[in-house]
Formats: structure tokens, C-alpha cells, sequence
């Protein structure tokens, strides 16, 4: 039974469009993975977003963070927002994914789902102030959630990756502009889960 698990975790990625996407499973020990799961936890300050969806004010479904060069502040918002300085931890693993990514990032943006309950909406991230065909560098700790991408031109062209703890996604240049991701809510019992997000802002 474990070695039937193991074996379908293996083989995860095959079939992935390999040009759009790289999966790593092991970037970072599971144990040192752990500490710093807790050290985001207890240490980011973590908030949920609220939007606007037409006259309704709709709550982001998980806690977020954005940490970066101050260079890189969000120029579309209405008020100029700058991120958080870099801890040590973020800029240890920015080191660790850039030679991977062929990119030298300045921002990250922590999600914190903190159950299955927490999720992210089908969605690309293709905003104005990431440029075209950005690259984005994704690093998970903590419970298994299941990435899901969908061709844009065809939603019954889809695949899911399993982002376990320690590894790495790479979302290569093409991903945002044909392909749509999210992380959907489960009904299954699951504990918190921090992501990291690479990326440059312009
Ligand atoms: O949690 C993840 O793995 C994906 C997060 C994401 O899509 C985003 O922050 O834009
Ligand atoms: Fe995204």
C-alpha cells in the first residue's frame, strides 16, 4: 500500500506540460521545512484581504503577506504600498530557488491556509506591475494541497500536482498567459500550509 503511495508521488509530474512547469519534491529538508513552517506561522503579519466583487465586500480565503526590495512597491494600488523587509529565512530560500529559476526575484507573497477550508479561486497571476511571461518561483511547507492547472483554452485539458512539504514548483514563462491555477478546498481533515511565491515585481 506505502509502496503503491510512493510510487504514484514519484510519478506525479508526468504528463505535466514540462515547457510551462518544473516540479522539484525535495528543495528543502523536511525537518528544517518544519521549523520554518512554524517560524512563518508564528512570526508573519499575516492578513486577509478583503475585495470588492461588484457591491459585494468578499474576504480572501487564507492569510497573506508580502515581503521585498522596496523598489518593488505595488505602483497600481491606490495608495503606493511597499512590502515588508526580507526576513533572513525568505532571503536564504530566494538564494536556493534562484539559480533553479534563472531569475533574480525581488518580492514574495506568503499564503497561509490555515485548513481546507482556505483555498485559492482559479485565477493567473498576470498583473500589469509582473510584466509579460513572468517566471514565478513557488515553495510549499506543510500539509499537501493539490495544485490544479487548466488550459485556457480548453478547461477539459487540465493536470494536478500534489505540492508536498520542501518542495518546488517552478511556474515557467507562458504559464500566466495559458494556463489557469488554484488550490481548491477539500473536505478532507488538513493542517496549516505556507506558501512562498517568487516573483519579480516591475
Ligand atoms: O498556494 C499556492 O501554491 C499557489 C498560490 C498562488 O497561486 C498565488 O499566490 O498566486
Ligand atoms: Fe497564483
Amino acid at each position: 500500500m506505502e509502496q503503491l503511495a510512493l510510487f504514484a508521488e514519484a510519478g506525479q509530474s508526468k504528463g505535466l506540460p514540462r515547457e510551462y512547469l518544473e516540479y522539484f519534491p525535495k528543495l528543502i529538508d523536511p525537518s528544517t521545512g518544519q521549523q520554518l513552517l512554524e517560524k512563518f506561522i508564528a512570526e508573519t503579519p499575516w492578513k486577509q484581504q478583503v475585495r470588492m466583487m461588484y457591491t459585494k465586500e468578499v474576504v480572501t480565503p487564507r492569510l497573506t503577506a508580502w515581503y521585498g526590495d522596496p523598489q518593488a512597491y505595488d505602483y497600481q494600488s491606490l495608495r503606493k504600498t511597499y512590502p515588508l523587509t526580507w526576513t533572513p529565512e525568505l532571503l536564504m530560500i530566494k538564494r536556493m530557488v534562484e539559480p533553479l529559476s534563472g531569475v533574480e526575484f525581488n518580492s514574495v507573497l506568503l499564503n497561509y491556509y490555515r485548513d481546507g477550508n482556505d483555498s485559492v479561486a482559479w485565477h493567473s497571476d498576470k498583473e500589469e506591475i509582473l510584466g509579460r511571461n513572468p517566471v514565478i518561483a513557488s515553495v510549499s511547507f506543510g500539509q499537501v494541497r493539490s495544485f490544479d492547472i487548466r488550459n485556457k483554452a480548453d478547461h477539459k485539458e487540465h493536470y494536478s500536482v500534489r505540492l508536498e512539504h520542501g518542495s518546488f514548483l517552478l511556474m515557467k514563462a507562458g504559464l500566466q498567459e495559458n494556463w489557469e491555477h488554484r488550490i481548491a478546498k477539500s473536505m478532507r481533515p488538513m493542517g496549516p500550509r505556507v506558501n512562498l511565491t517568487f516573483r519579480v515585481v516591475k
